[in-house]
């Protein structure tokens, strides 16, 4: 049956949705009103209990210093009065014991309530993060520096920024109270006093907010130099990467670009701190002045018997009150705008805008394939500036059918396959499943109809059922399910025999979840391929079966086997094969060789070897490498 495609109509473009979306030279994203609403209705939804306790605890403890410094007044003064009752006396002790008790007991119950706050809130933040990571569904955002040094900002800041901004905004609220009630008492006494106290604490806020917003800056210059320290400790640390850093003596050098990215980051980190030193040893200087001024008004206000001496001890309580407050509202408020720049790039991932463009808002499943998929003129490039990897690809899939894609190194094999499971969308051109534009499909319907073993499969350190499980979480319980995927990729007996069975740990990186690492092993490459492939087969049913690379790694009987097994698999089922064994995929309905981004040939075996092309020459070379002189 011929199947004739309508023309393309849909307008193409070299600009991938969000591909721009998160470069460098960005704006950052700034500390505003919104972040901070947002960050207090993540708490409230996280842990409102605690949020209420927490503005209270703020409350009562902004109002206990004061209290107890009155207290304090009311008792020198009482003593110093003479004729007072004792019973006034004792309950005034008492009363000040008490606030003393509350100021003393207040910020241990402070520190639980805010650390179970942060718990419950980060552990929401990096819920909604994740959940928006995942709900990217293309490839293109995990290939940008930028983005993910945002993830990594934002990933840090989720765990600590929300809560910390609320937490700390109450504390400036803490600090307000306190302020306002130690400069209320001393303005009581002369409003003079309270002026100069409290305009001495303005530079402290414009310097401490200066310092934030440096800070944040810093953490995003920063971020480049320290996912390249993270990665060259990683190379120094773990198992993959450990045959070939030892073998090649590589360590040193390593472990010197890791203390490279480590002295960039420590150099910047240092000139900051210099600058906080210098602010913080101005404002030191200003507050022992202010301080000075203030006690020597005191007392000379004292000895003219202008005010009494209970007067003065709440002027010096008040005056190291008000101080101590208004720089801890200082701090506390720049720290609260330094989480809000930081949580600023939390909210700008979330806000990320999908790299694929979404499917029209009716489009519902997508029908199993009948006729077919077809590549119009297909083009695609990485990026703006890189070459095209396909340049004007068309080609039929038809329903039913084995297509092997063949072709030298970079042809672009693996990059079609991409984008047939949609993790990019063309450049130019389309492609359409029975006639209907991949782009016009919710692109989680298109996956559910796909399932693949890529060339770079993922070892996970998982145990051998959730190795294969996973393929479809649905199915993590499906003991017989799973055996009998494995069972199709060779993989039954090997993994049966493991000390735990299907239970064993692929890995010896994590224990058990007894806590037992004993059990845990490591396969071989090859069994590793066959696992791979066993999570491909678990996902039997489904339309396309795209297999790159199956047995790169299996001996020759192995590979001979797989190859029986996926020829009867395949059987009436629409598949894309990949391979450099070009022995393997002589028996696939068409054999296309991809080269330069082209498509160069097409047809069965037999009739490319008639055609005496590319594909012949690279069958014979490797005919003749295997010692067999005709095919
Ligand atoms: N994520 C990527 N970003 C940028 N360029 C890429 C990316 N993946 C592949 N490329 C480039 O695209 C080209 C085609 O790569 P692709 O993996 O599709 O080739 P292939 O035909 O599968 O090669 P091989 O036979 O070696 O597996 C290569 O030049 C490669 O450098």
């Amino acid at each position: 049956m011929t199947v004739r495609w309508p023309r393309l109509t849909r307008a193409t473009s070299d600009a991938r949705p969000g591909s721009v979306a998160l470069r460098e030279d960005e704006p950052r994203p700034g500390a505003s009103f919104r972040g901070l609403t947002a960050a207090l209705r993540l708490v409230w939804r996280a842990a409102p209990a605690h949020l209420v306790a927490v503005a209270g605890l703020a409350l009562a403890g902004g109002l206990a210093p004061v209290a107890a410094a009155r207290l304090l007044k009311a008792v020198l003064d009482t003593l110093v009065g003479g004729g007072h009752r004792p019973a006034t006396l004792v309950l005034l002790a008492l009363g000040l014991a008490g606030a003393g008790a509350v100021t003393a007991f207040l910020p241990l119950l402070n520190s639980y309530v805010i650390a179970e706050l942060q718990r419950r809130t980060g552990r929401r933040a990096i819920d909604d993060l994740f959940v928006a990571v995942n709900g990217l569904a293309g490839l293109a955002h995990f290939e940008d520096p930028a983005f993910l040094n945002r993830l990594q900002i934002g990933h840090n800041a989720a765990r600590v920024a929300p809560g910390s901004v609320v937490c700390t905004g109450l504390d400036t609220l803490r600090g307000l109270v306190a302020a306002a009630g130690f400069l209320a008492a001393t303005a009581a006494l002369d409003w003079r006093l309270a002026l100069l106290v409290a305009f001495a604490a303005l530079p402290a806020l414009g310097a401490e907010l200066g310092l934030s917003r440096r800070r944040a800056a810093m953490i995003w210059d920063l971020g480049p130099h320290e996912r390249r320290e993270y990665f060259y400790g990683g190379l120094l640390a773990e198992v993959r990467a450990a045959k070939e850093v030892r073998l090649f003596g590589a360590g040193d050098e390593v472990r010197r670009r890791m203390l490279g990215s480590r002295a960039r980051a420590d150099a910047a980190n240092r000139r900051l701190d210099r600058r906080v030193l210098a602010t913080h040893s101005g404002l030191t200087l200003l507050g022992t002045v202010v301080s000075a001024v203030g006690v020597v008004i005191a007392i000379g206000l004292a000895g003219a018997g202008t005010i009494s001496v209970g007067d003065v001890s709440l002027v010096l309580a008040a005056l190291a009150g008000v101080q101590g407050a208004l720089t801890g509202v200082a701090l506390s408020a720049a720290m609260v705008h330094h989480q809000l720049l930081l949580w600023g790039h939390y909210r700008a991932v979330l806000a990320t805008p999908p790299d694929l463009a979404a499917a029209p808002a009716l489009a519902g499943e997508l029908p199993a394939l009948r006729h077919g998929i077809e590549l119009r003129d297909v083009w695609f490039r990485y990026a703006e500036d890189q070459p095209w990897t396909l340049a004007g690809v068309d080609l039929f899939i038809p329903a039913g059918h084995t297509i092997a894609l063949v072709g030298p190194n970079g042809a672009g094999k693996s990059t079609l396959v991409k984008l047939l499971c949609r993790f990019y969308d063309p450049t130019r051109g389309a492609i359409r499943w029975d006639g209907v534009d991949l782009r016009d499909v919710p692109v989680e319907a298109l996956r559910a109809r796909l399932t693949a073993t890529f060339q770079d499969f993922m070892c996970y350190d998982f145990t051998a059922a959730d190795n294969i499980g996973i393929a479809d979480p649905a199915r993590l319980a499906d003991r017989p399910g799973i055996t009998a995927a494995a069972g199709r990729a060779g993989a039954h007996e090997k993994l049966a025999a493991l000390p735990r069975g299907y239970d064993t740990m692929l890995s010896r990186v994590f224990a058990q979840d007894d806590g037992d690492a004993e059990d845990g092993v490591n396969l071989s490459g090859g069994q590793w391929q066959r696992v791979a492939l066993a999570r491909g087969f678990l996902r039997e049913g489904r339309d396309l079966l795209i297999l790159d690379e199956p047995s790169s790694g299996l001996d020759p009987d192995a590979e001979h086997e797989i190859h029986q097994r996926l020829r009867e698999y395949r059987t009436g089922r629409t598949s894309i094969l990949i391979s450099h064994r070009l022995g393997a995929v002589r028996d696939a309905d068409r054999i296309v060789l991809l080269a330069g981004g082209r498509v160069c040939e097409d047809g069965p075996h037999e009739a490319l070897l008639a055609l005496d092309g590319e594909y012949a020459r690279l069958f014979h070379l490797q005919a003749r490498a295997y010692g067999a002189a005709t095919c």
